[in-house]
């Protein structure tokens, strides 16, 4: 990936299946309807076939009886033990589905192995303190927030190879300001219903809810090339974990109304969602508010997965700060990237609520708990609602083969000042920024 790209180019896979596994090959057909309603997507996995599971964290032996050894040392051996067991597949796991062990994204100082995010993130969230701090939705970031830390700025090794020699600048190429008319939306009965255990699961899927391939291109130009991205790492006061975000973020919104906050009791300054993102908030709140659900957005956060290195690790964002039945609306454009669901509990077995501010993660083997895999492609939109968060986890896993970026909006609300001091600290931090020079991400300030 040395040659030059334009924002084109960079999204050409965009709309085509990006998986470079079998993954989907898994699906089965039971999918269900629920009365009155579009048809029921996704599909439930109780029994993944472990062979052929994407989910599998490949280590070496020598290698995880150093990180064994690492997570003894650091976190107590029973978390660290059931974790480790948890991840590793079978003998049979293919030489295809080894995942590489990206250094960039954690690192231990004794001994030196790297390990695979979703493994320490599991590990270190297993210790996660009911006095701990609210933390982002991003599991990596969770770890973090626990212990307070001062956000820093990431190390060059943090970004992805193709990243890695770039010239530094600031420009950055800004398009013209997308705006959108009705025209370029999908009819509002295109949703497809994901509801399994009686509302355990509560999504609505809209495949392409954004239809307009040129309403599409012009609002991920736009983005690409007009927010100031950032890439944030923290380290683990303490301790010598750094936690690198492996995706490029920012966040947007504020508490608003005569009861808001005023600007300068956030910790770190907010931004106003930018006119585009409002409109599209605005339309998402409309189409539900036609459906009988009230709810108003207050913040955005913006994911951008630069290649298939990027992810987000397993997590719910059930935040104290979210509230009780959050309503999350996921926004994708670029490359399609495969979405997991995955219940906190097998199937029957109740799950508990939070005791912690900042959530609870899944409990025991994830092989016996139930899966949803969804696609989303750009112009897709799923709101996450009900019990969602509460019973569910979700990620966007590694896919090796995924050469293209992919943004992701997540609009929420957040029910105190509490919570956009988190986005903002944990998806913006006060490190170093990037900006979109016209054909990759190059460290610069000065976006919105
Ligand atoms: O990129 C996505 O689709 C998911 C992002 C997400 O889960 C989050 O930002 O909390
Ligand atoms: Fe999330």
């Amino acid at each position: 990936m040395t040659a030059k790209r334009s924002l084109d180019s960079f999204f050409s896979s965009q709309g085509q299946g990006s998986s470079d596994h079998s993954a989907k090959d898994e699906r089965s057909t039971d999918a269900r309807k629920r009365p009155g309603s579009a048809k029921v997507v996704g599909a439930r996995i109780t029994q993944p076939n472990a062979a052929s599971s994407v989910q599998s964290q490949w280590m070496p032996a020598d290698e995880r009886r150093q990180l064994e050894l690492a997570l003894k040392l650091s976190l107590g051996s029973v978390e660290a033990s059931g974790v480790i067991k948890e991840e590793l597949p079978p003998p049979s796991a293919s030489v295809r589905e080894r995942q590489r062990i990206p250094e960039e994204l954690v690192s231990l100082s004794k001994p030196s192995a790297t390990i695979a995010p979703s493994i320490l993130t599991k590990a270190l969230t297993a210790e996660e303190s009911p006095s701990g701090k609210p933390s982002s939705d991003d599991s990596e970031s969770k770890v973090a927030a626990l212990q307070d830390p001062q956000p820093q700025a990431p190390p060059k090794r943090s970004l992805a190879p193709m990243f890695s020699s770039l010239p530094h600048s600031s420009k950055a190429a800004q398009g013209p300001q997308p705006t959108f008319d009705d025209t370029d939306f999908a009819p509002t009965d295109k949703v497809q219903v994901l509801n399994r255990f009686s509302g355990s699961l509560d999504c609505l899927f809209y495949p392409s809810w954004i239809s307009s391939v040129p309403a599409r291109k012009g609002l991920r130009d736009w983005m690409l090339s007009s927010l100031q991205w950032h890439r944030v790492c923290y380290t683990r006061p303490g301790t010598t974990f750094k936690i690198n975000t492996p995706r490029f973020t920012t966040t947007f919104g504020m508490l608003t109304g005569p009861q808001a906050p005023p600007l300068t009791s956030y910790k770190i300054r907010p931004k106003e969602i930018p006119g585009p993102l409002r409109e599209l908030k605005e339309r998402i709140e409309a189409m539900q508010s036609t459906g009988g659900v009230d709810v108003t957005y207050n913040a955005a956060i913006v994911n951008f997965y630069a290649t298939g290195e990027d992810s987000i690790s397993y997590h719910a964002d059930d935040e104290a700060f979210l509230g009780p039945e959050p309503n999350i609306a996921s926004l994708s454009l670029g490359a399609t990237r495969d979405f997991y669901l995955r219940r906190k509990q097998p199937e029957g077995v109740p799950v508990a609520p939070a005791t912690s501010p900042s959530g609870s993660k899944g409990v025991g083997s994830a092989k016996d708990r139930p899966m949803e895999k969804l696609q989303l492609s750009e112009g897709a939109l799923l709101i996450m609602r009900g019990k969602t968060q509460a019973e569910w986890e979700h990620s966007i896993p590694k896919r090796k083969g995924v050469k293209e970026g992919r943004i992701n909006i997540t609009f929420r609300k957040a029910i105190d000042r509490k919570a956009i001091d988190n986005f903002t600290r944990y998806n913006r931090g006060d490190g170093g920024g990037y900006r979109w020079n016209g054909s990759r991400m190059v460290e610069g300030t000065g976006g919105i």
